[in-house]
């Protein structure tokens, strides 16, 4: 019988040690990524806030069905670029314009401070 090392005998402390600093690397790198999001994500509500205001103030429907075509036909495109699932892409911007209308829309619900449309 040959002395084999098992694949136990193989892994070593110093093995298990730099696995850990690599796991705490890529968890340091993810936090700093999801700070990054909800940034982006923050400016980007702030804008469709100011969207939601102006498609009130002028009477312009919360939704318009053909920018989106046109922005989930772009996402796409970026995903495929970056090898990031375009499937993905795509349900990760109707999750936030599903938001964004809705905030749309109970913008518009709101009574208005002005005056105007009262008898
Ligand atoms: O561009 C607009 O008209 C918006 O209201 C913004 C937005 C978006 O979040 O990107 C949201 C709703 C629309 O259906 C399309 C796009």
């Amino acid at each position: 019988m040959t002395d084999q090392p098992t694949p136990a005998a193989e892994h070593t402390l110093g093995d298990d040690e730099r696995a850990l600093a690599k796991l705490r690397a890529l968890r340091g790198s993810i936090d700093n990524l999801d700070a990054a999001l909800v940034h982006l994500l923050a400016e980007r509500f702030k804008c469709t806030q100011e969207v939601g205001e102006l498609k009130a103030t002028h009477h312009l429907p919360p939704a318009d069905p053909a920018r989106e075509a046109d922005q989930i036909a772009r996402l796409r495109r970026l995903a495929v670029d970056a090898r990031l699932d375009p499937a993905f892409a795509e349900k990760f911007l109707n999750f936030i314009i599903e938001e964004v209308v809705r905030h749309h829309r109970a913008i518009a619900a709101r009574p208005r401070q002005d005056g105007a449309g009262a008898e």
